[in-house]
């Protein structure tokens, strides 16, 4: 990795991300006084998924949650973007996979319309996962959508529509991709969607039906399970987040997904958290984990209480007790899922769980 190359008035300070493609430095504009990340890809093989990465940006430039372009140039391995806060997967993770309704509906409205505008600008992402999320702007209570290496155009100045193929190399991340893309079918709006919805399922579950750190987790096991995979099999009994994804499956190669329909679903399930923030908050841990819900909620009531008091008093908030928490948030204690999970058979590979990047992809 070469850093020479970064203008002077780019002052780099220490490495704050890393993906299988690129290392993102901290650095200081020395000509504004503010702090930046620098994308810096890790090999010379990647110059053109940077540049891919560097045009789609562009395009999408003006959008909430989409980083903003500070720097770039031709034929350079880096370029340089608005420095953003904490990956919500880091946050997830850091609370042990566990999200508060709050947090997840939010997170759920705010992807939903980064989709919805980077498909307005005839842009798909294509690598939708869990990693792609980071928090930004005033008070950090957005959600951005970053890293458009894979992204590409799905239709032309006029409105044309990429034309429908088959044979195609994966391109994705196997956890999240959608079965068309796993079949090796030209990616459209509907794919995106898809993996939209195992990443809500992962942030409601805290896991996906095919296990994501699973020993034997392969692309074979993971495509055939998303073969005969039923909503309630994700979602368990949130039937209105299963809607949400049967929605998407039935959605043909070129037809504009119905966005406002997918936010209506997702405004039924809200209903029931009828005490809802406005801002994502790391205050409050959890409630609606499949994982962790109990058969008898009575018991699973008094077991929340005493993680609230563990988890919910962060650095943030030292003050807030447990009993506050219930009484603020009743939601706590309603809450309730059960799922059918299935089980993958499939040897394992020695690259199960690595994002498969398909070199040439990129613009039409
Ligand atoms: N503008 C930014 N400000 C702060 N952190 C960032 C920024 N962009 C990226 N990051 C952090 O760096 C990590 C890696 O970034 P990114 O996903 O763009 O890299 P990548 O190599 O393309 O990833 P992948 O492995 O998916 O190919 C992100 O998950 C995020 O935590």
């Amino acid at each position: 990795m070469d850093l020479s190359s970064i203008p002077e008035r780019f002052s780099v300070k220490k490495i704050i991300g890393q993906g299988n493609f690129g290392v993102i430095y901290k650095a200081l504009d020395t000509e504004t006084n503010e702090n930046v990340a620098i994308k810096l890809i890790k090999s010379r093989n990647g110059i053109h998924e940077l540049q891919n990465e560097v045009k789609i940006i562009s395009r999408l430039q003006g959008g909430d949650g989409i980083p903003k372009l500070i720097w770039s140039s031709r034929n350079s391995n880096f370029y340089i973007m608005e420095l953003l806060g904490c990956c919500v997967n880091d946050k997830f993770i850091k609370q042990n996979r566990v999200m508060s309704s709050f947090n997840f509906i939010l997170i759920a409205e705010q992807l939903l319309e980064r989709l919805e505008f980077i498909h307005n600008r005839s842009v798909i992402h294509r690598d939708l996962k869990p990693h792609q999320l980071v928090l930004g702007g005033p008070k950090h209570k957005t959600v951005y959508l970053i890293d458009y290496g894979l992204s590409k155009l799905f239709e032309s100045q006029n409105g044309c529509h990429i034309p429908y193929s088959e044979g195609r190399p994966f391109v994705g991340t196997f956890n999240y991709a959608s079965l068309n893309a796993h079949l090796g079918l030209q990616q459209s709006r509907r794919d995106d969607l898809e993996s939209y919805c195992y990443i809500l399922a992962y942030f409601l579950t805290g896991d996906l039906p095919w296990k994501i750190n699973h020993a034997t987790q392969n692309e074979t096991a993971i495509k055939k399970m998303k073969l005969s995979i039923k909503s309630y099999e994700i979602f368990g009994d949130e039937v209105s987040l299963g809607r949400i994804f049967n929605y998407v499956r039935s959605l043909k190669f070129d037809q504009k997904p119905d966005y406002r329909y997918i936010q209506s679903l997702l405004s039924l399930y809200k209903k029931k958290f009828p005490n809802s923030i406005s801002q994502i908050s790391w205050k409050l841990t959890r409630h609606n984990s499949m994982r962790k819900i109990s058969k008898k909620p009575e018991k699973k009531l008094k077991r929340l209480k005493s993680v609230n008091v563990e988890k919910i008093i962060d650095s943030e908030d030292h003050e807030m007790s447990a009993t506050k928490i219930t009484k603020e948030y009743p939601e706590f204690k309603t809450h309730k899922i059960t799922i059918k999970k299935p089980r993958i058979t499939e040897a394992p590979t020695t690259d199960s769980l690595k994002t498969s990047r398909d070199a040439s992809c990129c613009l039409f």
